[in-house]
């Protein structure tokens, strides 16, 4: 469960993106973030995980209040958290297969762990046949599947992508969709800030509309609500 209790944020060179923010993610959903651009949808998945600090409130994931959490604890919470970004941020001068497997390696998983886990998510996202490639020989798609790949490779609760099929074309960005909604079937909380007015309409989930740093609209199986 993700809560944030009258959470604030103002940067450092004095605008507010945030103010008083409260929510409630329970195990399992899946939410969509959206709003105009500069609402601050990237400030508030980004405190989710601890890219950004809140100024004020509290935001508790499954019991750990990231408020009080410790510089070198983070990296005990990125491993209950997988996160996907618009631009992939794969590592360039390695494999795909390596680029997944790192994530394991940094925990000492065993070999032998870390060779069937990661030819196991190259099977979800359907990228075996490329794990020997370096991402700049993939597409966009590819390269965003090899990135939701390394996400879910720890088996996190939660998944947080902020504009995952913002860099690529829209049939790639359903096929990226379906992959999402894959693991969300299998208990993972999904949490994707995104401009897609089609996706948002179309497959049709929780959505948490922020406007100035507010959330102005809270629906289950709610529209986009925004020209897109
Ligand atoms: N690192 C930063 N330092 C200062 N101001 C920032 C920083 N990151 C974002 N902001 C500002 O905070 C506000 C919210 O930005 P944020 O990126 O969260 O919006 P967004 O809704 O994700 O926008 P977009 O849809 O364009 O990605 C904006 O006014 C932005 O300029």
């Amino acid at each position: 469960m993700i809560e944030m209790k009258d959470v604030s944020k103002t940067y450092s060179n004095g605008v507010s993106a945030l103010n008083g923010v409260n929510l409630s993610i329970e195990q399992g959903e899946f939410v969509y973030v959206v709003g105009p651009s500069g609402a601050g949808k990237s400030t508030l998945v980004g405190m989710m995980y601890r890219e950004e600090k809140a100024t004020n409130g509290s935001i508790s994931i499954n019991g750990v209040y990231l408020n009080k959490l410790k510089e070198r604890k983070i990296p005990y919470l990125r491993r209950e958290i997988g996160v996907v970004y618009q631009d992939f941020k794969l590592l360039p001068r390695l494999t795909v297969y390596e680029n997944i497997a790192f994530a394991l390696e940094v925990i000492e998983e065993s070999p032998k762990n870390i060779r069937r886990r990661v030819m196991e998510v190259l099977d979800l996202v359907n990228l075996k046949h490329k794990a020997r490639h370096i991402p700049d020989e993939l597409s966009g798609g590819e390269q965003q599947r090899v990135s939701i790949a390394r996400a879910i490779v720890n088996h996190p609760k939660t998944v947080i992508a902020d504009e995952p099929t913002g860099n690529l074309d829209p049939e790639t960005s359903w096929d990226i969709m379906r992959i999402f909604e894959e693991i969300n079937a299998k208990g993972t909380t999904v949490i994707m800030a995104t401009h897609s007015k089609d996706i948002v309409n179309t497959i049709k989930k929780r959505v948490i509309a922020v406007e100035n740093g507010r959330i102005v609209r809270d629906e289950h199986r709610g529209d986009y609500g925004y020209e897109a």
